[in-house]
């Protein structure tokens, strides 16, 4: 029996309408009014085909915290939002700071089958930023790491970071950092400025996040390796990394989508879903980080999807976790603040959201364009009008979303995964097959 799948009418990237025909996982056929005997005939009339959506920031919770997320569930999520490969950060337990855990990680995402789950690595030991983890080792594990963050924590010891730009460089790998001057960030509630004065709770302050772009950016360019900042969310990180790009230094960022739609106005309803790290922001913010994604100057949209079971986030805001899950909602929450807006094309959204992530993380297989040749994993999303985001959304095992009860257009209606479903007209299936 023919194992083909035939895709009828899709909008290629948005552009122009075509057949995309699959067979053993590959895309074999692109262009009008293809055939295919005893095809599988998908109706994508209407449909937006963009290539498989790449999260390069993603905790996936497993090995450790597995009543928020596991490995199976995270990539179910990750499917239903369109996503074909997840990067998962090393804070778990026990830390993604060696090939053994990260080979493990890597297994658990291949038996789930949704989605390649490519594992991050811890940059020191433990995450605690006392000295440099096993690089080397995860990076010719068969995990073959190339991404490197103590995300949840900054690398704040200059030192370490510079010998971890250094080191990474053997194997053209790359350090994301979590930008947060912990000192300046004590206690810290949320952003620091007029709304937490009004509030009394302790503040953020933008210059936390600057401060330490602003070194390492000058580090990446004394070592000349990359650099990457994490989920940037101030007006002032966007001047910096402009300033950096121009003087040519190997540096990319991301924005996460929460940073993108929401801002520091709805912690006075004291709802901990909107408690997160880096905080929300001020309107000016969030201008800037779209402008900022808009010029180039951002490279992508990453989702900091971060689930915590609900008596982490149904309790008073001080006592909450940090995090909100966002695979599920992410393309959604970029059609209605960059799309809608006119300041992203379909195309661009491929490159932000597919394309470049898979770059930094130097997958070659994944953020392929949808052509003859390439593996087929790609997404079809209906960009139908808004409508409520709810429970039944969200596909991980964890319900901290901001949307939830919040108008978003779009809904993601298949999701292929090298030639194989994992989601069929709107629905995750339950075993990939
Ligand atoms: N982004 C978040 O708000 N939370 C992250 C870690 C972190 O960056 O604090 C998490 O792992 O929960």
């Amino acid at each position: 029996m023919s194992d083909a799948t035939l895709i009828r009418g899709a909008r290629i990237t948005g552009g122009d309408t075509a057949d995309i025909l699959v067979e053993s996982g590959v895309i074999t056929g692109v262009g009008a009014s293809l055939t295919a005997a005893g095809a599988r005939v998908i109706d994508a009339d209407g449909l937006i085909a963009l290539p498989g959506l790449v999260d390069l920031h993603t905790h996936l919770r497993e090995p450790g915290y597995e009543a928020s997320e596991t490995i199976l569930s995270g990539s179910r999520a990750a499917a239903a939002g369109g996503y074909t490969t997840v990067f998962a950060m090393p804070n778990t337990s026990p830390v993604a700071d060696t090939a053994g855990v990260v080979e493990q990680e890597l297994a658990l995402g291949e038996a789930a089958g949704y989605v390649h789950v490519q594992p991050i690595g811890a940059v020191t030991v433990g995450q605690k930023g006392e000295r440099l983890a096993e690089l080397g080792a995860m990076a010719s594990s068969r995990a073959q790491v190339r991404v490197f963050s103590d995300d949840g924590f900054c690398v704040f010891d200059p030192l370490i970071m510079r010998r971890a730009l250094e080191y990474v460089k053997a194997f053209d790998g790359v350090v994301a950092q979590h930008a947060q001057d912990p000192r300046l960030t004590e206690g810290a509630q949320m952003n620091e400025g007029i709304v937490s004065a009004e509030l009394g709770l302790t503040g953020w302050p933008a210059v936390a996040e600057e401060s330490i772009i602003a070194r390492d950016v000058l580090l990446a360019e004394h070592v000349g390796s990359r650099l990457h900042v994490c989920h940037l969310s101030t007006a002032g990180s966007v001047d910096l990394i402009r300033w950096a790009k121009k003087r040519g230094i190997a540096v990319t960022a991301e924005v996460t989508p929460h940073h993108l739609l929401l801002t520091e106005d709805l912690v006075r309803g004291y709802d901990a879903r909107y408690k997160v790290n880096p905080p929300l922001r001020r309107d000016e913010d969030v201008q800037a980080v779209r402008e900022g994604l808009a010029d180039g100057t951002i490279d992508i949209v990453a989702t900091d999807h971060a689930p915590h079971p609900a008596e982490a986030k149904t309790c008073e805001w001080q006592a909450a976790a940090n995090g909100m899950v966002g695979l599920e909602s992410a393309l959604r929450v970029v059609h209605t603040s960059m799309v809608e807006t006119g300041l992203l094309g379909w195309e661009d959204v491929a490159r932000v959201m597919s394309t470049t992530p898979a770059r930094i993380g130097r997958l070659a297989d994944a953020g392929t364009p949808i052509e003859v040749g390439a593996a087929a994993s790609f997404t079809l999303y209906d960009p139908v009008p808004a409508r409520t985001f709810g429970t039944t959304d969200l596909r991980g095992k964890s319900v901290n979303s901001p949307y939830l009860g919040r108008e978003l257009p779009g809904e993601v209606r298949w999701t292929f995964f090298r030639g194989r479903a994992t989601v069929v007209d709107g629905a995750v299936v339950e075993v990939v097959a």
